[in-house]
């Protein structure tokens, strides 16, 4: 088997973040918001499904969607379980909102999604006198709508979804809520907001005001191409060898780009063209394969990449030396225990990886080689794409179990990457 070149120009589909919360914005905003280039994924359509549940009307045309806003206050109950399917945006964004609603709520999930921990947005939501019920911290979880307060909340952990859920839930609060990251998550939430309610916000470094009792308006929003998606191909070109990819209008937000700052540290042959207009900022990026420095990941670095782990490991392994990645417990719960699964996926194609508690130490330089050729994504969708880009390098087929999870995130991956191989 020859290791294929990719080669040409192609537009990965919308960011999975902004997509999620286009939605839950416009719904709770008044009047109309337009969406261009919604994400189509298992994931967003859950998020989608669920507002229609709860009365909302969204046409769909492609990836464009109109959302007829009912206010903060205007949702109806749903006469069945939201099903988040294997969305944690979902489910804890909906959460937040869902706890000062004047109904009862339940949120259901797929085996994975049951599995992970939801104490993180109950814990701060119980303190703003939210009645959210769940077994073990884990869904189904019900929850009772009730009037709200503010807080002033320290998160112990960097999640954009728990400081979203927050942020959600204050709006519908009756006093102000101040919450304190202790590092920089995805700052989508407070962008949109800042837009739609401009009143609403206020932040400070890492610390973010929530002034309730301001309307929010429709807006018209155009999302950016997923630079978790774009990853993948990031990764394909840098290592696969004669490549050369460009990816257009990708999302560059500082709070997501960690992996072109990665491939930049590596001397990766990255050219970054940046687009110049108001809102997320937007790059496109042209990846040339080329010799790799090994790269050193630490806490403070993970939020910004922190979905772009399983093919950042990928790369690791045909850096020359010793990559490490230190302070990514949150790995362990996402939808699979990705640290381990990694490790021993990679591991069947001859990758030398020594899992840590909190992270990697990839030894690359050596070319890969099929040891055992029945690969399992444990239907996470970020294990598939890039266990999919490590199959292009093997010297035998190999198989991906479970590999129709990549549609979570991006149903159209395998079409797109088969379009890009040249040889
Ligand atoms: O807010 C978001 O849209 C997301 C936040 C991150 O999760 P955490 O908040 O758990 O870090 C990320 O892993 C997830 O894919 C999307
Ligand atoms: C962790 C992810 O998503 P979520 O938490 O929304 O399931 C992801 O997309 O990699």
């Amino acid at each position: 088997m020859a290791i294929p070149i990719l080669k040409g120009t192609i537009q990965v589909p919308g960011d999975k973040s902004i997509s999620h919360r286009s939605i839950i914005f416009g719904a709770i905003a008044e009047g109309q918001t337009t969406v261009k280039n919604f994400l189509r994924s298992n994931d967003c359509l859950a998020t989608l499904e669920a507002f229609r549940q709860m009365g909302i009307h969204i046409e769909e045309n492609g990836n464009n969607l109109t959302i007829d806003g009912v206010g903060l206050l205007g949702l109806q109950a749903s006469s069945k379980p939201l099903d988040m399917q294997n969305s944690g945006t979902s489910t804890r964004l909906l959460a937040g909102l869902l706890a000062g609603q004047h109904f009862d709520s339940q949120l259901i999930g797929d085996a994975s999604l049951s599995k992970r921990p939801m104490g993180r947005v109950i814990d701060p939501l119980s303190e703003m006198n939210g009645i959210l019920l769940a077994e073990d911290g884990h869904l189904p979880m019900t929850i009772h709508g009730e009037v709200l307060h503010g807080i002033h909340y320290r998160m112990p952990i960097a999640s954009a979804q728990v400081k979203s859920a927050i942020i959600l839930a204050a709006l519908t609060a009756q006093s102000e809520t101040t919450i304190e990251e202790p590092l920089p998550s995805r700052d989508h939430s407070e962008t949109m907001l800042k837009f739609f309610s401009p009143e609403s916000i206020e932040k400070t470094g890492q610390t973010i005001t929530i002034h309730p009792g301001h309307p929010l308006q429709g807006q018209q929003i155009e999302v950016p191409a997923d630079i978790s998606s774009a990853a993948f191909f990031l990764v394909a070109g840098a290592i696969l060898p004669g490549s050369k990819i460009t990816i257009e209008k990708v999302g560059l937000n500082p709070t997501r780009d960690g992996i072109v700052r990665i491939l930049q540290q590596m001397g990766a042959d990255l050219t970054i063209d940046r687009i110049d207009q108001p809102g997320e900022p937007m790059a496109n990026l042209t990846i040339k394969a080329g010799p790799l420095e090994p790269f050193h990941i630490e806490a403070a670095d993970i939020p910004a990449l922190v979905d772009e782990v399983p093919a950042l490991a990928l790369l690791a392994t045909a850096a020359e030396g010793v990559s490490t990645i230190s302070g990514a417990e949150e790995l362990r719960v996402k939808e699979s225990d990705r640290l381990a699964v990694i490790t021993s996926e990679l591991g069947k194609l001859g990758a030398d990886i020594e899992e840590k508690p909190d992270g990697l130490l990839i030894t690359g330089g050596k070319p890969l080689r099929v040891q055992n050729p029945d690969l399992d994504s444990f239907g996470d969708h970020r294990i598939a794409m890039t266990l999919k880009i490590a199959s292009l390098l093997v010297d035998k087929p190999v198989t991906i179990k479970d590999d129709d999870c990549m549609a979570v995130s991006y149903p159209a991956f395998v079409n797109d990457l088969t379009t890009l191989i040249k040889e």
